[in-house]
């Protein structure tokens, strides 16, 4: 992955998440709970373990979800004219699943669809030099498409496919595959041959997000990218908690799963726990047999009650906006004791009043990153991280608040008189 450039910073201006407006959000679902099943959910919390996709920047259509045919998890396509029409994969007797190419402009319609040899040929034979990653779903390769464009290609290993790429996980990329927003990762397409399960995602080429508070990339992201980085999340969450009339809960998202591009720009990836949310009207529940997520980041509501709502990626989101401003992990097992759990050592700070101690340390001390700080502490430990959900933001009015930091902090460092440079003779 590349390494930012100084010059990267200014080329992501500030205003860049001012084209959003609350209007650019399509009508709102009302949230609603699913419950689940009692089992043994505190062993299973710990790893997230599938990995997907996808966005663009257009609201979803809205026959969308009208052109899916259960029947046929497997082979169905949303077709690549926008026409809403499904196709079927013939090439190799293999089945694929192909998004909207509305994203790829140098796509010809319909051609999303992929075959292996063209996976093959883009990874050049799945080559090790190809690999630029390994998670719980399997390795990750970059890869060059005949037309050029650059995808990341997740091959799933063997025991996830046993256990997660059934019909359901199928009929979830179904879905998925038709969401487009400019702060999700792009799911383009599903194949799989033989013994093969592959997702073929849009390439982000900047690295994530903890890698970039880990300092791996060089460079240190300054207070007000990070908080861009926020903003950009809890649009792309947003859009999945409002979208149609199906909200979809992340269930996972973390700092590992935010991937960059080179202006900085935030893109939300791996829905391998997402859940069409419940159908409030229809009475309908999402049932789960499983408590899915990753430890630090998981709402305490959800692990009492097995019950998921959007709250819960209000939670975890609380938990990244700790993590943005402290670079800190969530569980940090190497502290002492009252220092482990970041969130916890952080409310303890911030009740006494010392919240520039937690500050990143790479981070300059000055009055406008002391008052992002310091509202960003107050959205994340006061209402994200509630222990109920009740008392938790929705995350359209955390973008919100994000917007109206993003605004005081922009007139205080306009302010600033940036200090001048120090000789030594
Ligand atoms: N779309 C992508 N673009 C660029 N790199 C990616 C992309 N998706 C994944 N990667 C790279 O591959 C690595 C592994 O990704 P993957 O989503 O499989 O696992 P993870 O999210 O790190 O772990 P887990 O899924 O187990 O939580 C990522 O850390 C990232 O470096």
């Amino acid at each position: 992955m590349k390494s930012p450039e100084p010059a990267s910073y200014a080329s992501r201006t500030p205003s860049s998440g001012s084209r959003y407006t609350a209007s650019s959000f399509p009508p709102y679902s009302p949230a609603s709970a699913s419950t689940a099943k009692k089992r043994n959910p505190a062993a299973e919390a710990l790893r997230s373990i599938a990995g997907l996709f996808a966005s663009c920047f257009t609201p979803p259509r809205p026959d969308a979800s009208s052109n899916l045919d259960p029947s046929n998890s497997r082979s169905v396509a949303s077709d690549g004219s926008g026409s809403g029409k499904r196709r079927r994969s013939s090439a190799g007797g293999s089945n694929s699943i192909y998004g909207s190419p509305t994203h790829n402009h140098k796509r010809e319609p319909g051609s999303m669809k992929f075959t292996i040899d063209q996976i093959y040929r883009a990874s050049n034979s799945f080559s090790p030099s190809f690999k630029i990653g390994q998670g719980g779903f399997g390795t990750v390769y970059k890869g060059k498409l005949d037309d050029g464009t650059l995808v990341a290609i997740k091959r799933a290993k063997k025991s996830v496919y046993d256990k997660h790429l059934g019909t359901e996980f199928v009929s979830e990329v179904r879905t998925l595959a038709q969401i487009e927003h400019l702060n999700l990762v792009k799911l383009f397409g599903y194949l799989e041959q033989g013994d093969e399960k592959i997702l073929l995602v849009e390439y982000v080429p900047n690295g994530t997000l903890r890698e970039h508070l880990d300092c791996t990339h060089a460079s240190v992201l300054d207070l007000s990218v990070r908080l861009d980085i926020a903003i950009d999340v809890a649009h792309a969450v947003t859009y999945l908690h409002m979208y149609t009339d199906h909200p979809i809960i992340h269930r996972d998202i973390k700092s590992s799963n935010i991937l960059l591009t080179d202006n900085f720009r935030a893109k939300v990836a791996d829905f391998g726990f997402a859940r069409l949310a419940a159908d409030s009207e229809s009475g309908a529940t999402h049932v789960s047999t499983q408590v899915k997520g990753t430890a630090g980041y998981l709402d305490p509501e959800y692990l009492q009650t097995y019950q998921l709502t959007e709250k819960s990626d209000v939670y975890s989101f609380g938990v990244l906006l700790v993590e943005l401003v402290s670079a800190r992990r969530p569980i940090e097992p190497k502290r002492e004791p009252k220092e482990r759990i970041t969130t916890r050592w952080a409310m303890k700070k911030f009740s006494d009043g010392s919240a520039s101690s937690i500050l990143d340390p790479k981070l300059e001390h000055n009055d406008a990153n002391h008052l992002v700080l310091e509202k960003i502490l107050e959205l994340a430990l006061l209402q994200c991280l509630a222990p109920r959900r009740q008392n938790r933001p929705s995350m359209r009015k955390c973008a919100e608040v994000l917007w109206g930091i993003r605004k005081d902090y922009k007139q205080l460092a306009a302010l600033e008189i940036p200090s001048l440079p120090s000789y030594s003779t």
